[in-house]
């Protein structure tokens, strides 16, 4: 069995090999999708997604380069975009099937989601994601200039961190996790679990959306890699936690990841987009409430809380059919994966029962969307809707939730959130839920749906001030200073932190 350990010295740093990227991102996925033309030609297209908004300009204004693979099996392309050097890593089918679908999403994502289905642990599933992290690892030394500051994102490339380090010890090396960071009792279940907390401590500062993620964490690493940690509590954008690898110092910090708030505010301000949430609203018949629901179709985002929600209060006269639609906009989302198959058949279930109960010949009370729908008319479908139902079982931040907020600068609207968002603890004015508890949940909803104007506006103003005032350039901008600060010196970084073995911290960890 392979292990992320048995990378080996040399490389890019015994043979000189160095890029001229002074700034390298290493994602999973390229910061473009590929489109082709009726015409056979094929074009590269930005993905609208925050990362890319956020990290751009800082990878323009220096020498930049992305790390990543685009999405297609067994593709060589390597798209060429404006003042980004593109590096792409290809995925055969069977690594796609192992290391992405597998690994990352049927091992990894159940395991991180508090295992709202049963991870599956095959060595041929991790085997492969050594090996594809190792590619990765490989392809970033390359990239990368000497000193250059790398910054890995996420769950499938835990082990990038420890293999870069090794290849290139020169790197400033940050790496962000965008699902939550699991509890001890969970993780332990992992069989490849050191490894994995090995992999990330290759990093100079490893970071999280919550402190809760971060304590989790320097845990596991006084536990699994028995290095002494920091005890104390972490904070927002501050008091970060310390691991001591050696005489090398890792920090760990919680940095809520947000939006391109500016632009969505501006967006929805828009004569066209607000024309056409009027047409919206008209041509479902002006019902007195919309509610909607936007989401990757994934069991993790609760659509089917919802759903149940909005069945029985339906069927306990607590909504009115006659004047209620639920819009739910699903994107696909990792179809071969098996839960996801099983997931969806469900949700459309649901649909279809409530439908065939309380909806009319062409007047159904939910409109469900399978497909991916287009920037500007999801920001139209905000603006139009009434009461917005973000009800995941767990999710790392729900970047939906903070888009809605910023596309109502009318004070209109109402935000129901689930307490299992990271979201959640930013947002404090909408009208939180347990999604495990369906009555607290139709207890929003009414709520949400009843709410006077004046006390809407009070709430999504209260909304407005936490969203506009932390966009994610904020974010991006609070890690990169951070990991720009990381002392070389392990005696720096650590004045006036004390710092906990696993023997002395056992009594308090048992
Ligand atoms: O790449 P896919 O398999 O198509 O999945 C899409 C992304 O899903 C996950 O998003 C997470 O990141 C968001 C931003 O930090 C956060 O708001 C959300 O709660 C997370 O679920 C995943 O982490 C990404 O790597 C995927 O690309
Ligand atoms: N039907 C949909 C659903 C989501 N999205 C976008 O996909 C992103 C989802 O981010 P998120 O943080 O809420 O959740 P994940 O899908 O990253 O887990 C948001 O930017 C949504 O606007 C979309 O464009 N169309």
């Amino acid at each position: 069995m392979a292990g992320s350990g048995d990378v080996t010295h040399g490389g890019a740093t015994a043979d000189h090999h160095f890029g001229d990227a002074e700034f390298v991102v290493v994602a999973n996925r390229l910061p473009v999708d590929k489109e082709v033309l009726p015409d056979g030609t094929v074009n590269w297209k930005r993905s609208p997604g925050g990362l890319v908004t956020a990290l751009e300009p800082i990878l323009r204004s220096q020498t930049g380069a992305w790390v990543g693979w685009s999405g297609i099996a067994d593709s060589n392309d390597n798209p060429d975009i404006e003042g980004i050097d593109i590096h792409a890593v290809p995925l055969s089918t069977q690594e796609i099937a192992e290391y992405y679908e597998g690994f990352s999403n049927a091992t990894l994502w159940p395991l991180y989601h508090d295992l709202l289905v049963k991870p599956e642990y095959h060595r041929e599933w991790w085997d492969t994601y050594v090996d594809v992290n190792r590619r990765f690892a490989e392809e970033t030394a390359k990239a990368a200039a000497e000193g250059a500051v790398v910054w890995i994102q996420d769950y499938q490339l835990q082990l990038v961190p420890k293999m870069l380090r090794m290849l290139r010890p020169d790197l400033k090396i940050g790496f962000f996790l965008h699902i939550p960071f699991p509890p001890v009792e969970l993780f332990m279940q992992l069989p490849w679990r050191t490894e994995i907390v090995e992999g990330l401590l290759g990093a100079d500062l490893i970071g999280f959306h919550l402190p809760g993620g971060a304590q989790n964490f320097l845990f596991l690493a006084r536990r699994l890699a028995g290095q002494a940690t920091s005890k104390g509590t972490v904070g927002v954008r501050s008091r970060f936690g310390v691991v001591q690898v050696g005489f090398r110092t890792v920090r760990v910090g919680a940095f809520p990841i947000s939006i391109d708030s500016g632009d969505l505010d501006a967006k929805a301000k828009s004569k066209e987009i607000r024309n056409r949430a009027r047409e919206i609203r008209k041509d479902l018949g002006n019902p007195k409430t919309i509610m909607l629901g936007v989401d990757r179709l994934d069991y993790t985002k609760g659509i089917d809380v919802r759903l149940k929600a909005i069945s029985e209060m339906l069927e306990e006269k607590r909504l009115d059919p006659e004047e209620t639609v639920m819009i739910q906009l699903a994107t696909p989302s990792r179809e071969r994966v098996e839960s996801y198959v099983q997931m969806r058949a469900g949700i459309e279930q649901l649909v279809g029962n409530i439908n065939g109960s309380f909806g009319s010949v062409g007047q159904p009370v939910v409109q469900y969307l399978h497909r991916p729908v287009p920037r500007d008319e999801l920001i139209a479908f905000f603006v139009a809707a009434d009461v917005m139902l973000v009800t995941p079982l767990r999710d790392g931040m729900n970047l939906v939730a903070k888009e809605y907020v910023a596309c109502r600068s009318d004070l209109g609207g109402s935000l129901v959130l689930s307490e299992f968002t990271g979201a959640a603890s930013e947002l404090r004015s909408a009208y939180q839920a347990n999604p495990y508890d369906l009555e607290g949940v139709k207890d929003a909803i009414e709520a949400a749906v009843g709410q006077t104007t004046a006390d809407g506006r009070k709430r999504m103003r209260a909304l407005r001030r936490q969203v506009m005032a932390h966009d994610v350039a904020k974010w991006a901008e609070s890690f990169l200073g951070t990991l720009a600060s990381v002392t070389e010196t392990a005696t720096d970084a650590n004045r006036g932190v004390h710092l906990v073995q696993t023997s002395d911290a056992a009594d308090q960890d048992a």
